[in-house]
């Protein structure tokens, strides 16, 4: 099957190496071009993975060679990225071919999700990929677990073929809402996370993290039409562990510059790939402000972040809210 995959970031690298081993026709598409010189001489992707890029995987920066004939379009790039690749992608793909989307976040000026970002320029079959997946893992064939949803679940079934073998486990979820919620919110914890290793705190704060955050985002998700038992599965909770506890993370790597005392653009430049939570907490404050849902916590994240409150403040802030109920977790 041709499968094209676009963006030769970390996890496009590792997904197109990953589909090759499946004995796909790879095709790996990207923007910059010195970084294309550098890649097709090396077979190496050096800014951003390190791992050998096989012969066999058909490198380009023509969009519209890397689209032509794709049974599977894989949109691999950051969330901020999506919407002008899928207006792109408009003219040069195949109407039947399945796009499956691999970034994470919500679009800051429209918030809305991934998948309704590019509906808005294609009428071809969406599925979302999501789940705990550090692509330096992947990519070194150690056992991981994801997420398929999409409307169609024959689509996801076409997928599942397609993308699984014995070291990369594919569920299908029909909860769209939550699985492309949970991937993204779960980021801002990771921040928080970070910033509280990075402040020296312990493994209490961050269990106490990653649960009131996942009481949040539960809460978020269901006003906006999620099912909250998505967030306990591999979407929600699955990947905020993974998260918010590995080194691999970005969020919690920049999270702990930050709580180091390394300003917001300082972190962003030592680490020099996309961290999606920063985004991600502006969207989700402004939601959480439209439909009136508390979260404390990506509250003190985007203070930090935007508004330059020392985090310590902040820690201090989400200890002494008003005395509460844990009310079933949410
Ligand atoms: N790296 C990982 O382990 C995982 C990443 N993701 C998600 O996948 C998405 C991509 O992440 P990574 O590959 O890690 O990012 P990255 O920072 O490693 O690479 C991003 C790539 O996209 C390219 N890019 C940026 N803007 C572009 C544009 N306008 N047009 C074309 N290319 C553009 C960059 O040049 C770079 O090659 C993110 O939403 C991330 O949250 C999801 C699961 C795992
Ligand atoms: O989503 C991810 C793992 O599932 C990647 O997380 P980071 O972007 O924090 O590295």
């Amino acid at each position: 099957m041709k499968i094209s995959i676009l963006g030769a970031g970390s996890w496009g690298t590792a997904i197109a190496i990953h589909l090759n081993r499946l004995g796909h026709q790879i095709t790996l598409w990207m923007r910059n071009k010195n970084q294309f010189k550098e890649i097709v001489s090396t077979r190496h992707n050096r800014k951003y993975l390190d791992a050998d890029i096989p012969q066999e995987i058909f490198i380009t920066t023509d969009l519209e060679e890397a689209a032509e004939n794709s049974s599977i379009v894989v949109i691999a790039v950051p969330s901020h990225a999506v919407r002008e690749i899928s207006k792109k992608l408009k003219d040069v793909i195949d109407k039947k071919a399945i796009v499956v989307n691999l970034a994470k976040g919500i679009e800051t000026s429209t918030l809305k999700r991934m998948s309704e970002v590019i509906k808005e320029y294609l009428s071809n079959d969406v599925v979302v990929l999501s789940g705990p997946s550090h692509a330096e893992e992947v990519v070194k064939q150690i056992p991981t677990a994801c997420v398929l949803a999409s409307d169609d679940i024959k689509t996801c079934e076409a997928v599942q073929d397609a993308f699984m073998d014995e070291n990369f486990r594919l569920y299908i979820n029909k909860d769209v809402v939550g699985v492309e919620l949970g991937g993204a919110l779960k980021n801002i914890i990771a921040l928080g996370a970070g910033i509280s290793d990075g402040l020296g705190f312990g493994d209490n704060t961050k269990a106490a993290l990653m649960t009131r955050g996942l009481a949040e985002i539960t809460r978020l998700g269901v006003a906006l039409g999620s099912d909250p038992l998505t967030f306990l599965g591999l979407a929600g909770v699955g990947d905020l562990i993974v998260t918010c506890t590995s080194m691999l993370s970005r969020n919690r790597k920049a999270g702990i510059l930050i709580g180091k005392g390394k300003s917001l653009e300082e972190a962003l430049k030592e680490i020099g790939m996309v961290v999606e939570g920063v985004n991600t907490t502006k969207s989700a404050y402004k939601l959480s402000q439209i439909h009136k849902i508390e979260m404390p916590i990506t509250k003190e994240i985007y203070s930090i972040l935007f508004e330059g409150k020392n985090p310590y403040e902040a820690v201090y802030s989400l200890m002494t809210r008003d005395k509460k109920h844990e009310l079933h977790g949410i």
